[in-house]
């Protein structure tokens, strides 16, 4: 399925991705019905081609967890949290993994793969098959990210700029194309659990420092998305209590 915007207004779409951006909510709805049914551990959402699919990718998802927790864990310390903080919603959280392919594309000046957004995820864990990602810098800037064989990319979403209110920043990147290659990329996206209210860490908020935003779940997110569009405005601008 090739998925290419009629969307005048920005460069068009071009690329798709098994929970693409736009059908997203969509895909989450349909995975938190089955996530959350009783018999969910025995519902198999693989895809069953290729064979080998479901064992290397779950290999990988696991990976990425456990990766996960112990880049949570440093968060923690680093702003001077227990290393354990959020441990138990952490260890108990979801994880999508968007698999994205953006074919080569004739006019790459007039397209883009993934317009400008950030991840409603605490992280994403992210491997590129070559060159595409672009990060905003604090000047408004768009940077490309290199890339670099077998690295892995972790961007910090929504859910860790609020828990540590504000200090760390969730990153607004995009994605281009290009005419020689298609690229693919797995996003591993981790969030806390459904219901989870998140707001910024007690630790984190003091008289001279008052929470900047207000807290949110990621069913909060699913009902915004299912209502807004994410290109006119980012979600987190909608729990923030002063924009700054
Ligand atoms: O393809 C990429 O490099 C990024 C994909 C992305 O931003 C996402 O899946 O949220
Ligand atoms: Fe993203």
């Amino acid at each position: 399925m090739l998925m290419v915007s009629d969307d005048v207004r920005t460069p068009v779409r071009y690329g798709t991705s098994i929970n693409h951006a736009t059908d997203r909510v969509h895909y989450w709805r349909d995975f938190i019905k089955h996530y959350s049914h009783p018999l969910s551990k025995w519902i198999d959402l693989w895809p069953s081609n290729p064979p080998c699919y479901k064992e290397s990718v779950g290999k990988y998802a696991e990976a990425t967890h456990v990766l996960h927790n112990q880049l949570m864990e440093a968060i923690s310390e680093s702003l001077g949290l227990e290393k354990r903080y959020l441990q138990e919603e952490i260890e108990e959280g979801s994880q999508v993994m968007a698999v994205n392919c953006y074919p080569a594309c004739p006019e790459p000046e007039i397209a883009l793969g993934m317009p400008p957004h950030s991840d409603f995820s605490s992280l994403t864990i992210l491997l590129q098959s070559s060159q595409g990602l672009q990060i905003k810098d604090r000047n408004n800037n768009w940077i490309c990210v290199p890339y670099i064989e077998g690295a892995l990319i972790v961007q910090l979403g929504d859910q860790v700029e609020v828990m540590s209110n504000g200090i760390y920043k969730s990153v607004v990147h995009r994605v281009t194309v290009n005419k020689e290659v298609n690229r693919i990329s797995f996003a591993s996206l981790h969030s806390l659990p459904m219901n989870k209210k998140i707001s910024p860490a007690p630790k984190l908020v003091n008289e001279d420092k008052q929470a900047a935003y207000g807290d949110f779940s990621f069913n909060d997110f699913l009902e915004y998305i299912s209502r807004n569009d994410l290109t006119k405005q980012r979600f987190i601008e909608t729990v923030k209590k002063n924009k700054f």
